[in-house]
């Protein structure tokens, strides 16, 4: 991928140690925008290319923490509350009941995944108890000119689980490893696409790997596709569980700060930037 970006901000730094003189800083949130200008007409941008989309965010637990800046020597940190519209009125309510639903599976997927890599079920639990997680309600409008934009560009998920719900539409692509080829992912009647996201990635120690995957557009029809990002507490190093390092297989990341992470891939984001965004590429242990 991409190899030769020189990341500049150590990430790497134990947030966790310092929190005791973080200052909080209150704001809104909607579309993680402290601003509080609802972000739904927002055109968004990932790998720095304009996406062809509007977005809708709201956390599962009503609000989120987070860093307020990716400086590593910042410890402010921002409480970004869901905002709701007023219509249609059943909105919040439905919106409430399926992340609550969402983060179920989630949850027990976790589980499944802990289970299986020879863990307790309940290993990674403690990671999410003040979790970052929240819903995106992704709405691609027609594109005249499809071959010309992309609804998301490629990117890997960042967190540990991504449970995401599609119409029937069609338009997500996952990379296959083996050739590069972009394989259409053909939507399935009430079903989800559960997505493995970087942090799961690190934690496994590359036993799980995150797809690299993008959504492409319609000239003629609107789609919306509804993922749920599961994701831990912003204070967490993420970095491969220490029952899975040996000899035999040594840590092939170094840890980073979670919700520095987190608060640099929103940055990038919404800047156009000479340089790509930061990815987990840039924790792997060299040689
Ligand atoms: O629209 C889709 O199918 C994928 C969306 C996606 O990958 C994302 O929002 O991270
Ligand atoms: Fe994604």
């Amino acid at each position: 991928m991409i190899e030769d970006i020189n990341c500049s901000i150590d990430l790497t730094r134990d947030h966790k140690k310092k929190s005791n003189s973080a200052k909080s800083a209150a704001g809104q949130f909607m579309g993680l925008d402290k601003a509080g200008s609802n972000d739904q007409n927002e055109r968004k941008h990932t790998k720095n290319v304009r996406d062809w989309k509007e977005v809708f965010d709201y956390s599962s637990t009503g609000s989120l923490e987070i860093p307020a800046s990716d400086d590593p020597f910042d410890d402010a940190l921002l409480k970004k509350i869901n905002q709701w519209p007023e219509n249609p009125p059943e909105f919040k309510e439905a919106s409430e009941e399926y992340v609550c639903q969402t983060e179920k599976l989630a949850v027990k997927l976790v589980e499944l995944i802990s289970l299986s890599l020879g863990l307790g079920a309940d290993r990674l639990k403690g990671f999410f108890e003040k979790e970052t997680s929240f819903v995106r309600i992704n709405h691609y409008p027609p594109c005249p000119e499809p071959h010309l934009a992309l609804g998301v560009g490629r990117h890997t998920d960042a967190g540990a689980v991504t449970v995401l719900a599609q119409d029937d539409v069609g338009g997500l692509e996952v990379k296959r490893k083996t050739d590069g080829e972009w394989i259409a992912v053909q939507p399935i009647p009430n079903a989800y696409i559960i997505n493995i996201g970087n942090i799961m990635q690190i934690w496994s120690n590359a036993e799980y790997e995150s797809p690299e995957h993008r959504a492409i557009l319609n000239p003629e029809k609107d789609r919306i596709s509804i993922p749920f990002f599961f994701n831990p507490a912003h204070y967490i190093m993420v970095e491969p569980l220490e029952e899975l390092i040996s000899d035999e297989r040594p840590s092939k990341y170094k840890a980073y700060n979670w919700g520095k992470f987190f608060a640099s891939r929103n940055r990038t984001n919404l800047q156009k930037l000479n340089v790509e965004n930061i990815q987990i590429d840039h924790f792997k242990v060299a040689g």
